[in-house]
């Protein structure tokens, strides 16, 4: 690791806020190997199947590729602040992702720390993590008692990874404090490239982990809310509980009241024109 310093030593809970660990292996399975724990930053709104295969494909890797060894997943959906064309209210979208959580892998859970507050950076979640994981919890230890400190990192779709490179978008000091202190599982994302998301981001190479995507699938939350909005079924593209939760609260049958836009979707989310759904469904489902 880099450095061990954070970015700030203060952090701001929500209010009757608990760090989630309860999924959290304290114990290693093997000594050799350096604990980690993924964190996937982003609006999840609503989260996907593709989500929850990012942390599957992303335990294949660890297994066949690396020294490390996964203790755990987090989900950390963004705050209401983030203010991103198609973001449902923080309650529902930590809902959704508790509900996809429960029913998939028993490693994975949802984080509500930076849904419930202000808007957080991500160098700034990742410090949380590292904090509550290592400082509050304590670490890991081997079968044998040793202590080990829990690494921090990153996953993401390579779009995320993309934007990492636009100008403005990020600090040089937060990259260099994400992928240079903690690092990154970056998975495959249709559309857009692995060279072209971290050519630019060289400097980090060794702490960057690409994840090629060998079944493609280009599932999105854009193309969720598009497909409920025109009452199309989006049934085996979510987990079922979420797909009834959707259903029994009514959600994403109107357009998203948040309009304003942040750098950091340039060009994604394309949720307030109909170009999208012309372009992904045959002729004769396009409603609109
Ligand atoms: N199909 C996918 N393949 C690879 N990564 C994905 C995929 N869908 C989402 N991700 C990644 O999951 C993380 C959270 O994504 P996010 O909640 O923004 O979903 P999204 O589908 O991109 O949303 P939206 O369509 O609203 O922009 C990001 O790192 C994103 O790159
Ligand atoms: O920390 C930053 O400077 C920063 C800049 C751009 C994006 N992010 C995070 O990246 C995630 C983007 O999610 P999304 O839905 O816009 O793909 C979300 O968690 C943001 O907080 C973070």
């Amino acid at each position: 690791m880099a450095s061990n310093i954070h970015l700030t030593e203060s952090f701001t809970n929500p209010p009757d806020y608990s760090f989630p660990h309860h999924r959290i292996s304290r114990t290693m399975r093997d000594p050799q190997k350096t604990p980690i724990v993924l964190v996937a930053c982003g609006s999840f709104s609503p989260v996907t199947y593709l989500h929850l295969r990012m942390f599957e494909m992303a335990k294949d890797y660890v297994r066949q590729n690396t020294d490390f060894e996964i203790i755990g997943g987090y989900l950390s959906p963004v705050s209401d602040m983030y203010k991103k064309p198609g973001l449902l209210s923080a309650r529902h979208r930590v809902n959704m992702c508790t509900l996809a959580a429960e029913e998939s892998a028993n490693w994975l859970m949802v984080d509500t720390w930076e849904a419930f507050q202000s808007y957080q950076r991500t160098a700034i979640v990742l410090d949380h993590f590292d904090h509550e994981i290592n400082t509050v919890l304590g670490g890991v230890y081997t079968e044998d008692g040793e202590h080990r400190n829990v690494r921090v990192m990153l996953l993401a779709g390579s779009d995320l990874i993309s934007t990492m490179s636009e100008p403005g978008v990020w600090s040089y000091a937060d990259l260099d404090h994400i992928l240079g202190r903690y690092g990154t599982f970056i998975v495959e994302r249709a559309g857009s490239g692995m060279d072209q998301a971290t050519d630019s981001l060289a400097k980090w190479r060794h702490n960057i982990y690409l994840i090629s995507q060998l079944i493609q699938n280009d599932v999105s939350s854009t193309k969720v809310r598009l497909f409920l909005r025109r009452g199309l079924s989006v049934r085996y593209l979510l987990p079922n509980p979420v797909v009834d939760y959707i259903e029994q609260n009514g959600l994403y049958l109107e357009e998203s009241p948040n309009t304003s836009t942040t750098n950091s979707e340039k060009g994604k989310d394309r949720d307030s024109t109909n170009t999208l759904l012309k372009k992904d469904l045959p002729a004769q489902q396009q409603v609109c």
